[in-house]
């Protein structure tokens, strides 16, 4: 037998007293795709970190095809021939993908013969692994899928043969994640070894040959995927029996608490991405909107949200909200009864050098409860953070931890607990469980169904069809700034929602898959 592509012997990783990697031992072999999965804050990604010379390990060996090996920074890793792809993308916007693919790998002083060598090299990368992209396409005019594929690319360029990919699929559509699935299996097919960190369980039965699973910076498991399931990988994970489906009553949908009529928003450089929304939702009521990433859902919730101004009328218990002028802030909007989990968290819904009480606390400064005369009562709010932190299981608990050191789940838990907390009559949310473990979905899930239960309004945005499916009482399609058409979840499917979402609605039917896909691709061409 060949020794394995990578394999790892007691690794270690502390952070002050957060032991992230604890005694970690794997071994991934040569030609196969190995998934890792785990809780957020498990340490999946300081366990790839190590291996890509971000991180030092305490202590610990890695050999690479059998060699023991020093990774100390990322050219040691490349030079052993591991590759990476970030969840953030590392690409440089204004340079076209030939310029990004070369940086760092120039062979000499002349760059334009490299260049021209390196066109070769890349039109054939290209076609042996379905990797299309145009080399002199800059990457700000690219949607995320192709930037991925200039990643993946640059990985090829060059010479890995080991890849890892963080949570790749988080930002693509269905179809994107299809093609990047059919490309890592060409990739195994040649012989390539890759590492995938998910939290999409369906990914991993359908891609992986093998899955390790971490808990609480352990290594606890490593199995054949053909010889396990979803519910078992969900119960090695979190280690309970974990809910793979909403579990919900049916709507008992009261007076309207948001009404939307044609609301219009213009962006910075005068397009049009709301182009008249009018829409309404109800108390004891999920409304949820599907749609690819770019469509003008995050306009939707910013405006809602006061986070940017717009035209059209909007009213809030009856009431009429400024969608202009000082009293648009989203001060105002909360004051009213508006809780927003913003969908970027890590530029809108956290400040990343802040405690993690401070962001708790944000919003809550008006508050009679948090207020001892004139100044803020820190001891109550950090109290009142513990709380929230325990019942989100927010990991590590600990409230003066700054932001930027949780992990993207547990960031994303920060601030859900502080807007469902609000108790609001109107939540908008956008990607709640983006980058959130299944258990942790569950439990955002089984909140967020509490909050209708008790009789408020939710507007849901999410690129995830399965959630969106699972918790709407109704679901609304955008496209383009528009909305394409309302289906009830019961009245319709993963198809048709997929097709609306390219623009295409049950009159116009009969368009090829070509159609479709060259729509979609039309749209994220916009989106950049
Ligand atoms: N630079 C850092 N400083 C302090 N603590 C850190 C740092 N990086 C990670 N941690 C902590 O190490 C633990 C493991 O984090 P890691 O990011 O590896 O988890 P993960 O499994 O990738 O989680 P997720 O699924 O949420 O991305 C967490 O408790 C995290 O808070």
């Amino acid at each position: 037998m060949s020794d394995p592509a990578i394999e790892l012997r007691g690794i270690s990783k502390s952070f002050g007293a957060v032991k992230a990697n604890k005694d970690i031992a794997i071994r991934v072999m040569p030609g196969t795709i190995h998934g890792i999965i785990g809780e957020n804050g498990a340490g999946k990604s300081t366990l790839m970190s190590i291996l890509y010379g971000f991180y030092r390990a305490d202590r610990g060996e890695i050999f690479i095809r059998g060699e023991r090996t020093d990774i100390p920074d990322s050219q040691a890793a490349i030079r052993a021939g591991i590759g990476m792809v970030f969840q953030h993308f590392k690409l440089v916007q204004n340079f076209t993908v030939l310029e990004n693919i070369v940086l760092g790998a120039e062979e000499g002083a002349l760059l334009t013969t490299s260049l021209g060598k390196a066109r070769t090299l890349l039109k054939q990368l290209s076609e042996d692994y379905e990797l299309q992209v145009d080399p002199d396409a800059r990457i700000e005019d690219l949607g995320v899928g192709m930037q991925q594929r200039v990643e993946i690319l640059k990985a090829l360029y060059r010479q890995a043969d080991i890849l890892i990919l963080d949570e790749p699929t988080g930002v693509l559509t269905p179809s994107e994640a299809d093609h990047l699935f059919r490309i890592l299996e060409g990739l195994k097919r040649e012989g390539k070894t890759i590492i995938l960190i998910t939290h999409k369980l369906r990914e991993i039965m359908e891609i992986t040959d093998t899955v390790s699973v971490m808990r609480r910076g352990e290594m606890t498991a490593t199995v054949k995927t053909a010889e396990t399931g979803p519910e078992e990988l969900a119960e090695l994970m979190v280690g309970r029996k974990v809910l793979l489906r909403v579990e919900k009553k049916a709507a008992q949908p009261g007076a309207r608490v948001l009404e939307i009529e044609d609301l219009r928003v213009v962006d910075g450089s005068g397009v049009e991405r709301l182009r008249g929304i009018s829409l309404d939702v109800r108390a004891g009521e999920i409304l949820g909107i599907a749609g690819v990433a770019g469509n003008g859902q995050s306009e939707l919730l910013e405006v809602l949200g006061g986070m940017r101004s717009g035209t059209g009328r909007v009213r809030v218990n009856g009431d009429e909200l400024d969608l202009v002028g000082p009293r648009a802030d989203a001060r105002t909007r909360r004051a009213r009864g508006i809780a927003h989990v913003p969908e970027d968290r890590q530029h809108e819904g956290l400040i990343m050098d802040f405690h993690a009480w401070e962001n708790v606390a944000f919003g809550y400064h008006a508050d009679p409860a948090y207020n001892r005369g004139l100044l803020m009562d820190n001891d109550a709010l950090r109290r009142d953070t513990e709380r929230k932190i325990a019942k989100f299981d927010v990991r590590p608990a600990d409230c003066w931890q700054t932001a930027k050191n949780f992990s993207g789940g547990n960031q994303q838990k920060i601030v859900i607990a502080r807007e469902l907390e609000r108790d609001p009559d109107l939540l908008l949310v956008g990607q709640p469980t983006r980058g959130v473990d299944i258990g942790a979905i569950e439990f955002i899930h089984q909140q967020i169904v509490a909050l209708r239960d008790a009789g408020k309004a939710i507007l849901l945005v999410s690129v995830e069809l399965d959630e969106i499916l699972s918790l709407s009482d109704r679901i609304a399609v955008m496209f383009d700034g528009r909305i394409m058409g309302e289906r009830l979840p019961s009245q319709t499917d993963e198809r048709e929602l997929g097709l609306m979402m390219a623009g295409i609605t049950d009159t116009d039917r009969g368009h090829t898959h070509a159609e479709v896909e060259g729509n979609l691709a039309h749209v994220h061409g916009k989106v950049g």
